[in-house]
């Protein structure tokens, strides 16, 4: 009768233990650095006098990890941000952010969209807001719409080694010093190509975009680092941001509005050449102001990280010429971009050593277990109409019982208003996986300090390491829209540089460059290349030859 019972004991016990997942420790045990300071945290840590610089934060964080763990808690601007460097906990992050994966705004920008333009765009928006612009960015990812764009940005391509061409011709020792920005973005939005290309006579127009493109991203940065000043008078940093905004949207806008115009006209001409911003165009979820937000979103999201990625996969090649040989033979075949295996493999790898963006973060939509702790969801995405967080019950809450308590009094009123906001930033919790760190961890990538854009060729024999270990254009339905738009390009520049020029590298020093934090990672230094034209190179071989 009760040869059953120590069964049924044993499987309820292995039940709990797979349900409560008693091993799992709590969210106070995660390890912290010392001194969490009531208000600031542990923003002093990277203060003057703290043992960390905020320019280098990978470097911090991969040095906590050392001392705390893979997995640690920072109290930063009144948020818990649960940083870790595991592959695996990368994985589980993305595996609890729901549908409407929600990720730190950027306030300022938000702040100043809604009010001026009354639309928000894909970058600082969050939930429902953010899912209508995202649906209508989808089209770039598609095979048949960024491929459309390849003769544009072969053109491109084109341009900037003529580019570099005068630039040599002007500079007898060959050192080629300009940035790489505005390469090739402004075919596909706002549709027609900026001059900035040609040295001599770039257009006032160009100039001004130009500049307010670099003045919106240091007034984005200076917005989003330090207290929120600009919630009580209008900083530096918020007028530099709204005043490259309006040239940036001026300029963009009068450009798309043209095309709408000829759109009009010439229907089948225009979309076969431009076919993303005519699906913008042709979306009836989209206002007018909706498609100037996301065509000016997709201007500026591709300049950047784009500029930098190609400097510093030029850096790379001009500092491994074996590698670049190999690329190089690449170069002179006739191959469709998505064919171009290594040169691929090449932007992969210059991406692993050097992200642009040091990690990804979300506020989780469930309770997750990463590295063993209970991480609470942080900021639950709205799924039915109506539905309130749990953030925005306390909130509510907390209004209304205040209002009752402190009816008398205006001074106690505002001092528990602070209490209260103050208590509800505390429970904000963000989750950062460091992917900046776990791509140069010997456990993901055998010589992680290597460039060695084999390992990431299909039939390589070197491993490839953790599919989470690596990833600069983030992951799931936030990931980088402008990816394969990105790729594409900067496969077809370096194929026509390669095939004119031998790269070397300029730098004085040979120390490895670093990334330093802006709005992107940027390098530590400037990116100096010569360039060798090869034909020039051909013949002073073939003189010596003969000789
Ligand atoms: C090498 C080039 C690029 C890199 C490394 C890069 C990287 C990234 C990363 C890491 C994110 C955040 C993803 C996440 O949170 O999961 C992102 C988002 C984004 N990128 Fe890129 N990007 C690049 C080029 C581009 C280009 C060319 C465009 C323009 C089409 C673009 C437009 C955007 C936009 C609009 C978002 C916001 C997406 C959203 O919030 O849903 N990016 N990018």
């Amino acid at each position: 009768m009760f040869s059953d019972r120590p069964r049924v004991i044993f499987n309820s016990v292995s039940y709990c233990v797979q349900k409560c997942n008693i091993s799992q420790k709590s969210f106070h045990e995660i390890p912290t650095p010392k001194g969490d300071w009531p208000l600031v945290g542990h923003a002093h840590l990277f203060g003057p006098n703290g043992p960390y610089n905020a320019e280098r934060l990978s470097e911090a964080v991969l040095d906590l990890s050392k001392k705390l763990g893979a997995v640690f808690k920072l109290r930063l601007s009144g948020t818990d941000i649960i940083v870790t460097v595991d592959a695996d906990d990368t994985r589980t992050l993305f595996r609890h952010e729901g549908r409407l994966p929600h990720r730190p705004p950027f306030p300022a920008l938000l702040h100043y969209r809604q009010h001026k333009f009354g639309s928000i765009g894909i970058v600082p928006g969050n939930g429902e807001d953010w899912y209508k612009f995202r649906a209508a960015i989808l089209p770039l990812l598609r095979k048949q719409i960024f491929q459309a764009y390849i003769d544009q940005q072969k053109k491109v391509a084109e341009t900037f080694v003529d580019y570099i061409q005068t630039n040599l011709k002007e500079n007898s020792e060959g050192i080629f010093t300009k940035s790489l920005n505005f390469v090739a973005i402004s075919v596909t939005s706002p549709g027609e190509r900026f001059s900035c290309l040609s040295t001599s006579s770039s257009k006032t127009e160009t100039k001004d975009v130009m500049n307010a493109s670099i003045d919106f991203m240091d007034g984005l940065y200076e917005t989003l680092v330090g207290l929120p000043l600009w919630r009580l008078y209008r900083t530096q940093g918020y007028q530099k941001l709204e005043t490259s905004h309006q040239v940036i949207h001026r300029i963009v806008g009068g450009r798309l509005q043209d095309f709408n115009a000829r759109y009009k006209q010439q229907p089948e001409q225009i979309s076969m050449l431009h076919p993303f911003l005519t699906s913008l165009f042709d979306n009836p979820t989209l206002e007018w102001k909706d498609v100037v937000m996301l065509g000016m979103e997709v201007f500026l999201g591709g300049i950047d990280a784009t500029a930098t990625t190609l400097a510093m996969t030029f850096h790379y090649l001009a500092t491994n010429p074996e590698i670049q040989e190999q690329a190089y033979r690449e170069a002179t075949c006739d191959k469709s971009p998505l064919e171009m295996s290594f040169m691929r493999a090449c932007i992969k790898e210059t991406l692993r050593l050097s992200p642009t963006a040091g990690a990804n973060s979300r506020f989780l939509a469930n309770d997750a277990n990463i590295g063993g702790y209970l991480i609470p969801a942080g900021v639950k995405s709205k799924t039915c109409p109506g539905e309130k967080t749990k953030y925005e019950v306390r909130y509510v809450f907390s209004i209304q019982s205040l209002n009752k308590i402190t009816s008398q009094c205006h001074f106690l009123k505002m001092f528990i208003l602070i209490l209260y906001i103050y208590i509800y930033l505390i429970f904000q919790t963000l989750v950062s996986a460091f992917s900046s760190v776990s791509s140069l961890n010997e456990k993901y990538f055998t010589e992680p300090m290597k460039y060695c854009p084999q390992r990431w060729l299909r039939e390589s024999s070197i491993a490839k390491g953790h599919a989470f270990a690596s990833l600069p254009f983030g992951y799931g339905p936030r990931m980088c829209p402008g990816r394969r738009l990105a790729e594409q390009e900067m496969v077809l520049l370096l194929k026509q540089v390669l095939n004119k020029y031998q790269l070397e590298s300029a730098n004085s020093t040979t120390e490895p460059v670093g990334m330093v934090y802006r709005m992107n990672r940027i390098p530590d230094r400037p990116i100096n290349i010569y360039f060798r034209e090869r034909v020039a190179q051909l013949k002073e071989s073939s003189i010596r030859a003969q000789q």
